[in-house]
């Protein structure tokens, strides 16, 4: 990790509304390095979907502009793969089709063999090998799931966007696909960026988790940084020692400043630079604030 990958810069987005014209969010500012794996949360509606909707080029902001690898978006790219909470995979092909039918659309150059090897490698990564012939319908809701993966990662983009990939799952089913995602995109040095309601899987995956203000004209209240070791277990994270000061943080944003924040901002604020904040047992250090304290 290191080099900047990309930069949200000052964006907005608005939608004709009963009123006139809604402002879902605006000015929101922040910028990701190459193989950074930062979660987004927020109360829903506070536009955090609308959010990664521009980030993969499907929608465009009203003002501002997102710069990845030094160029704006201007529209989707095989560069940026999304995985939905829904699989949106193609029911007439299996699991394979399904998969090899992005590595196609990826290398058109590739004769047959060479793009089913490499869907082939993708399938078994994600565990579904034994059953790459099976179709959609007869998958269970967990193993769509990994097809979505397999094919999202198999196009190997630069950057992956998740809209709350695991939601939709039993907790079993979800915390083995959370340990999955989270080692191939460690190995792979993949940049991430993912949309999730939950606390805990914010805390075992994202190093750096955004905290987005209720909508609408929804800002970015703060940026917490993870303080628990890259090196980390899911089935060991309530051992750790900031776990639950991280954790405690993140749920009193949720509960009680994401509806309080924009009516106590302080003169000055600024919101190109969003505090960040590092949660610890030790103390709550804010390392950079454009406000005085953090409640
Ligand atoms: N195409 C559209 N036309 C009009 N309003 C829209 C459109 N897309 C989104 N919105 C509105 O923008 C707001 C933000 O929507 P968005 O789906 O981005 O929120 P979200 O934070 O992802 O919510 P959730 O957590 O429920 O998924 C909502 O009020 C939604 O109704």
């Amino acid at each position: 990790m290191g080099e900047r990958y990309l930069s949200i810069e000052g964006i907005a987005r608005r939608f004709p509304s009963a009123k006139g014209e809604t402002t879902v969010f605006e000015d929101l500012w922040f910028s990701m390095n190459k193989g950074e794996f930062a979660c987004i949360i927020g109360h829903s509606g506070c536009g955090k979907t609308t959010v990664l909707n521009i980030l993969s080029g499907l929608e465009a902001p009203d003002d501002g502009a997102v710069i990845v690898d030094g160029r704006a978006i201007e529209g989707p790219s095989l560069d940026r793969a999304v995985i939905f909470q829904s699989h949106a995979l193609l029911p007439w092909k299996s699991v394979l089709g399904n998969v090899a039918y992005a590595v196609a659309s990826r290398h058109r150059d590739w004769p047959r063999d060479r793009v089913r090897a490499h869907a082939e490698r993708f399938v078994e990564l994600v565990g579904l090998k034994g059953s790459e012939h099976k179709k959609p319908a007869e998958l269970s809701g967990g193993m769509k799931q990994r097809v979505g993966i397999a094919r999202a990662l198999s196009i190997e983009p630069k950057m992956l966007l998740m809209d709350e990939p695991f939601s939709a799952l039993d907790a079993l089913t979800r915390g083995t696909l959370q340990d999955e995602v989270r080692r191939i995109c460690l190995e792979s040095g993949q940049t991430v960026f993912m949309i999730t309601h939950d606390v805990d899987e914010a805390i075992y995956l994202a190093d750096r988790i955004v905290l987005m203000t209720n909508g609408p004209q929804a800002c970015i209240a703060e940026i917490v940084e993870n303080p628990l070791p890259r090196e980390r277990r899911r089935l060991d994270l309530h051992k750790q020692t900031d776990f639950y000061a991280v954790r405690n943080h993140l749920i009193d944003f949720l509960v009680e400043r994401s509806r309080t924040f924009k009516n106590s901002l302080p003169a000055g604020y600024d919101r190109r630079r969003p505090s960040v904040v590092r949660p610890s047992l030790a103390g709550e250090p804010v390392l950079s604030a454009t406000r005085r304290s953090v409640v």
